[in-house]
């Protein structure tokens, strides 16, 4: 029950989310303050541990608890996501999400949030960040590998602020694909084959849920660039190890990609430097290079995130 003077918190549904958060792009400012901030250790005034992650052995699927505290924004968070490997019934997400928010300054909760809306179009812009920072110049053709909730969120923010001659997509089934490149905004060509979809693609997204490689270093053509932003268990991989081992590697958080990202961990792949490293200007980009941003994805962003949808909310825009 909620304490005598502190009122009920609101609920701010999937459909509000996506109201007030129209497009991802709104978050490309307080998304870079915060990975600057996340990777300046204490003094950026994030508190964000590596997420804990539940398995649910029996049924396929995970839980994960992410919290998080950002000085900056003064935005206190928890995001609850699950994420389902077997989908025994097809109609639900793999992924769903609820976010808590908090007020800082007593610990009361304001506001449940649906969570889905807010982590397909952070984790875009989070890849659209390290694009900008680590793409090649002249970037012509765009490649996205998977073709559900992540891939259409990246598809938006990708086709905003940048231009392609071509975009690419494969999907394992292929009616997906199809179906993607049906209900997008623009040409999208569909790939019978990973090869043939990363073949001289100079930014390529995965965006899978496969648990071995689909993307190898031979396909890939030199100087390009990749968001790797499935494979988030220690045991799962998008990426094989060439590619892994002869790209400059940047991930969101050091910890946790020593912690979860099996292409990173079974690799063995040396990590050059935390995006918010490339943001803040302590460690140089080199866009000349192969290089993979490895993303798993921070409760911090969550945290941001809510923070701008409640506020939004909160003006009654
Ligand atoms: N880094 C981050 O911040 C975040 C990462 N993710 C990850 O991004 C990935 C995509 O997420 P969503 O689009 O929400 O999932 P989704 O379930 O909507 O789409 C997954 C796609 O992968 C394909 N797929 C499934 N199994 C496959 C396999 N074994 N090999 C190749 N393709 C396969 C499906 O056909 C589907 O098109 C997941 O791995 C998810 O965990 C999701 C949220 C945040
Ligand atoms: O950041 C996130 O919400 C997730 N990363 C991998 C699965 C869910």
């Amino acid at each position: 029950m909620f304490a005598m003077g502190s009122a009920p918190p609101v609920f701010i549904g999937a459909e509000e989310v996506e109201k007030h958060l129209h497009r991802a792009s709104l978050l490309l400012p307080a998304l870079e303050a915060a990975l600057a901030n996340f990777s300046s250790g204490s003094a950026g005034g994030v508190a964000q541990p590596v997420r804990t992650v539940v398995p649910v052995h029996r049924h396929g699927g995970f839980l994960g608890v992410m919290p998080a505290y950002s000085a900056a924004d003064d935005a206190l968070t928890t995001k609850l996501v699950t994420f389902y490997e077997h989908k025994k019934d097809s109609s639900v997400p793999s992924h769903q999400a609820t976010v808590l928010l908090f007020d800082p300054r007593n610990g009361s909760l304001k506001a449940v949030l649906d969570g889905s809306v807010i982590t397909a179009k952070r984790t875009a812009a989070v890849s659209a960040i390290a694009t900008k920072l680590l793409m090649p110049p002249f970037a012509e053709v765009l490649c996205i590998l998977g073709a559900g909730v992540q891939a259409y969120s990246h598809y938006d923010i990708f086709t905003e602020l940048f231009t392609f001659k071509e975009v690419r997509i494969w999907n394992r089934t292929k009616e997906k694909a199809v179906k993607f490149a049906n209900s997008v905004n623009g040409p999208v060509q569909v790939c019978s084959s990973a090869q043939e979809a990363v073949t001289g693609a100079d930014i390529i997204v995965t965006v899978t849920m496969a648990t071995t490689p689909i993307l190898f270093g031979d396909w890939v053509k030199p100087g390009a660039h990749i968001n790797a932003v499935g494979a988030s268990r220690p045991d799962w991989r998008e990426l094989d190890d060439e590619l892994m081992k002869n790209s400059v590697l940047f991930v969101d958080s050091r910890d946790a990609a020593l912690t979860e990202s099996g292409d990173v961990i079974l690799s063995g792949a040396e990590i050059f430097a935390e995006l918010g490293e490339v943001v803040k200007g302590t460690k140089p980009a080199l866009p000349e290079k192969t290089t993979v941003f490895k993303s798993l994805g921070m409760a911090v962003e969550d945290a941001v995130a809510a923070k701008f949808v409640y506020d939004s909310w909160s003006a009654g825009n």
